[in-house]
């Protein structure tokens, strides 16, 4: 059995690669890094090291790489394997597409009933649309309906922090492949996509229907985690434990998270409670001091994050259509528009953030933003002028 793991970073090599060899695929990476890709082919192995008290190591083997450059290579690994995961970052998985679909050609032109799977593994709101727009787009339509039929665009809920590879971190293992992960890893995957057996294996959660989980992790998940990470950069933090640890951050990332954690008990039907507990769990584990996850990782690529479907606009519309008002949310945007340091933040939020002027979360999300700007970086005064704003809200509704 061969697994593709395209994309040999972080989730590549600690989370998805990892588990698809434990379940006994011979995993074959494709990257765009040379260099670790020849080094994947000289060791044959690498450790991923779990980040807790007691550091366990495991050593990940049957493992081989291909140059995402070569793309006969990709397309023919493509061609007669198994099963298909990417990690390669939501904004790379549209120019990989082609290339996939090169493979998928090659596939179904010596067996049009070949089926094959592809766990989507980036923080993309329904990356399962948009990645099968982008192979219909690449194939010719007599492939079309073979696609409709025979590919299984299934996503998937990474819950797993890893953080990027650091020299300080204290391990015993110094190995230029090896990859520090927290102990959680269960992956969620939307069962209802799979076109051939789901993988049975104990640490793979199939669910249906899978939007509420996207939305958890998207929305709750990786909300808190960047609003941790721009009040841990406005703190000029390193890591993300010292921000979750300051009890000023937690309280607003935890208002920001009881919003979200409203609007999907009102949309989905979920008991508060359950959520409630998704959350004391999570900022246990954002303060997990052995990780070493970064503020600068978490806070990567802001405009991405700032996307109007993305962890913080898409939370604080979510909110509106459940008429929940995203208070702290609208704070959580405007400090990601801080960090962007335009000259030009209405035209961002208009264009980028796709938030008109006409409407309350304009105004709401400019006024948190001045307040930043004009030096009020005090956390005990953020959370004054957010419990302001909440409680004139309140009033104006009463
Ligand atoms: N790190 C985490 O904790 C985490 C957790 C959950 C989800 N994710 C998501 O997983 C995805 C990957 O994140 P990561 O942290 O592993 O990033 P990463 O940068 O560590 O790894 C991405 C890898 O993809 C490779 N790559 C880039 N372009 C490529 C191409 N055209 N062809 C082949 N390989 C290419 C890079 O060289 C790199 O090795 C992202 O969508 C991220 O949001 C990350
Ligand atoms: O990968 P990004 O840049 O979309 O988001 C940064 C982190 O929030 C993210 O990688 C989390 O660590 C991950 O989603 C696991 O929860």
């Amino acid at each position: 059995m061969k697994a593709i793991m395209y994309g040999a970073g972080s989730i590549g090599r600690g989370f998805i690669g990892a588990l698809l060899s434990e379940i006994g695929y011979e995993v074959v990476f494709i990257d765009v890094n040379e260099q670790l890709v020849d080094t994947i082919n000289k060791e044959k192995t690498y450790p991923q090291i779990i980040m807790k008290k007691d550091q366990e190591i495991h050593w990940i083997k049957n493992i081989r790489a291909v140059n995402g450059n070569d793309l006969d290579a990709v397309r023919d690994e493509i061609a007669d394997a198994d099963l298909l995961a990417t990690a390669v970052g939501a904004s790379v998985l549209e120019k990989i597409a082609p290339i996939i679909a090169k493979g998928l050609i090659k596939r179904w032109d010596a067996d049009s009933e070949n089926a094959l799977d592809l766990l989507i593994c980036e923080n993309l709101m329904d990356a399962d649309v948009l990645l099968r727009n982008w192979l219909l787009q690449a194939l010719p339509e007599s492939y079309h309906p073979i696609m409709e039929s025979r590919l299984g665009l299934v996503e998937t809920s990474i819950g797993r922090m890893v953080p990027p590879p650091s020299p300080d971190i204290d391990s015993d293992i110094h190995h230029p492949l090896a990859v520090r992960v927290e102990a959680y890893d269960y992956l969620p995957v939307d069962s209802a996509a799979f076109k051939n057996a789901i993988p049975d294996y104990k640490k793979i959660v199939p669910y249906t229907p899978f939007h509420y989980y996207l939305e958890r992790k998207l929305y709750i998940h990786n909300m808190a985690h960047v609003t941790t990470a721009f009040l841990g950069k406005l703190l000029h933090l390193t890591y993300i434990d010292e921000a979750a640890g300051n009890i000023y951050i937690r309280k607003i990332v935890q208002g920001c998270m009881t919003e979200s954690a409203m609007m999907l008990s009102r949309k989905y039907h979920i008991d508060f409670a359950q959520l409630q507990f998704h959350i004391d769990d999570l900022l246990f584990r954002f303060r997990n001091p052995y990780l070493k996850d970064t503020v600068e990782r978490v806070a990567r690529d802001p405009v991405r994050k700032l996307g109007p479907t993305d962890r913080l606009v898409g939370s604080a519309r979510s909110c509106e259509q459940q008429q929940i008002e995203p208070v702290y949310l609208s704070f959580a945007i405007a400090l990601g528009l801080y960090f962007l340091g335009s000259d030009q933040t209405e035209d961002f939020l208009e264009q980028k953030c796709q938030i008109h002027k006409n409407e309350p979360l304009f105004d709401r999300v400019m006024y948190f933003y001045h307040f930043i700007e004009q030096n009020n970086k005090s956390l005990n005064s953020i959370i004054n002028c957010i419990e302001e704003v909440q409680s004139d809200l309140r009033g104006a509704t009463i």
